[in-house]
């Protein structure tokens, strides 16, 4: 279907693209025809669907470049705890329980909240995730989905299974499937859950797949200290020395790095996915964004599952990335709109891999995007758009969001998910599995 976006405020994205006050944007099947203004339009252009953008924005669709969708079934559960009491005493014994029915509704849920609130692609890691694959596709969202050479039982000694058979298996199965709307990447959760051999073996799998890996990096204080006293190394230097940096990464937190381990990751042009609230909530600390920008790191953002967030709102955490460096290092000019806003779009298609086909508005890119509707008291008058989306808008602003081409909500109503069926069958979940 052709869609002809008209008269609309258009933020391109990109750190250096520009802003068209009253553009046009069209869109042919899965991709972008055209960017431009009114004088330039092509009159040959026919579009089955025509949208109106008077007090409208449109923007890229927002890259949750970390998150565990199928979490939101333990939403508000286990609240101000440090990540290890939260994580080992209250998540795996719940996690336990879970079946892969409750894994994929739990995931259903979160691609509702993450489509109602702006997020065209998310990357995922979690336990079935065939479960969250299933999800995905029935969905429409773009997504990069991380699946784990082991299983770590903690409820029975920390126990490590071989699960690699399943990592081919699933890569198989789902790499690239339905035209690339879903990519497959590893998941080593972290340097303390993955032993060194396993670090070694993990690496050596993603090689030979040509896949990324997503892990879990110096998130805590405590982590950083126990890998120093256990190995003498820090996390960071642990992944370059086992060879997990030698393939693209998305290293979510890096909350407590040292000078060596951002050189590490410059170096190895690894991929931050800066987490703000999840690490403010755990009481985790605060990231080092603006040495790690200045540095030239590709930092983007994520929301953390919704059990440490509270939510997958990407708005949110756009906006508390933009403020909470300049209250912490009493510098206004840190960590700016326009970079909050690539962070949350291109940064994060190239973190996936997916630079050059979604994360900015540009002919031949994929046609990921969001429709915010300005007209609303709290955003009146607009004066700077790109401040507006930082500051300003929320993520029920959204209006309509189109992904791969396609309306998967339109004037807030989710076109292929039934969200009422999917909260309801989410309910009985937490009911069965929380205590
Ligand atoms: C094995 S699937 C992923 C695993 O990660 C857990 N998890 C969720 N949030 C965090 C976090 O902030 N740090 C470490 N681990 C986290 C999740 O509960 C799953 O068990
Ligand atoms: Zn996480």
């Amino acid at each position: 279907m052709n869609i002809l976006l008209k008269n609309i405020g258009i933020i391109t994205g990109g750190i250096d693209n520009p802003h068209i006050e009253e553009g046009f944007v069209g869109i042919k099947d899965d991709i972008i025809d055209f960017v431009c203004s009114a004088d330039e339009l092509q009159p040959e252009f026919k579009a089955q669907k025509v949208i109106d953008g008077k007090n409208k924005l449109v923007m890229p669709g927002l890259i949750n470049t970390h998150t565990h969708s199928s979490m939101t079934v333990m939403r508000n559960y286990a609240n101000d705890l440090s990540l290890h009491e939260w994580l080992f005493d209250n998540i795996f014994p719940v996690e336990a329980c879970l079946t892969g029915e409750d894994i994929y509704w739990g995931a259903m849920l979160g691609i509702a909240e993450m489509i109602k609130t702006g997020t065209t692609t998310f990357t995922d890691m979690y336990l079935d995730m065939n479960e969250v694959a299933r999800a995905v596709i029935e969905s429409g969202i773009r997504a990069n989905l991380s699946i784990s050479p082991i299983k770590f039982n903690a409820q029975e000694g920390n126990k490590i299974i071989d699960e690699t058979s399943k990592v081919y298996d699933f890569y198989k199965y789902w790499h690239n499937k339905d035209d690339g709307m879903l990519i497959v990447s590893l998941e080593v959760h972290s340097t303390y859950l993955f032993n060194r051999e396993w670090l070694n073996k993990s690496s050596e799998i993603a090689k030979d797949l040509g896949i990324g890996i997503q892990i879990h990096i110096q998130e805590t204080k405590r982590e950083l200290l126990e890998s120093i006293e256990k190995h003498g190394i820090t996390p960071s230097r642990m992944c370059l020395e086992t060879g997990i940096f030698d393939v693209p990464v998305i290293a979510a937190h890096c909350v407590h790095l040292t000078d060596d381990d951002m050189d590490i990751l410059k170096a190895k042009n690894v991929s931050v996915a800066h987490n703000p609230t999840s690490n403010l909530k755990l009481g985790s600390g605060i990231a080092p964004i603006p040495s790690l920008l200045e540095r030239g790191i590709n930092v983007t953002i994520g929301t953390d599952g919704a059990a440490s967030n509270n939510n997958l709102n990407m708005f949110e955490e756009m906006h508390i990335a933009a403020l909470l460096h300049k209250g912490y290092k009493n510098e206004p000019a840190l960590v700016n709109a326009r970079e909050a806003i690539t962070m949350a779009t291109s940064n994060g298609a190239v973190a996936n891999g997916l630079g050059g086909v979604t994360g900015v508005i540009k002919k031949g890119m994929k046609a990921d995007l969001i429709i915010i509707d300005m007209n609303k008291p709290h955003l009146c008058p607009v004066n700077d758009p790109i401040a507006a989306v930082v500051y300003s808008v929320q993520g029920s602003d959204v209006e309509t969001s189109i992904i791969n081409g396609k309306i998967v909500m339109e004037n807030r109503v989710l076109t292929i998910i039934d969200e009422e069926l999917v909260m309801s069958k989410v309910r009985e979940v937490a009911k069965r599995v929380i205590k």
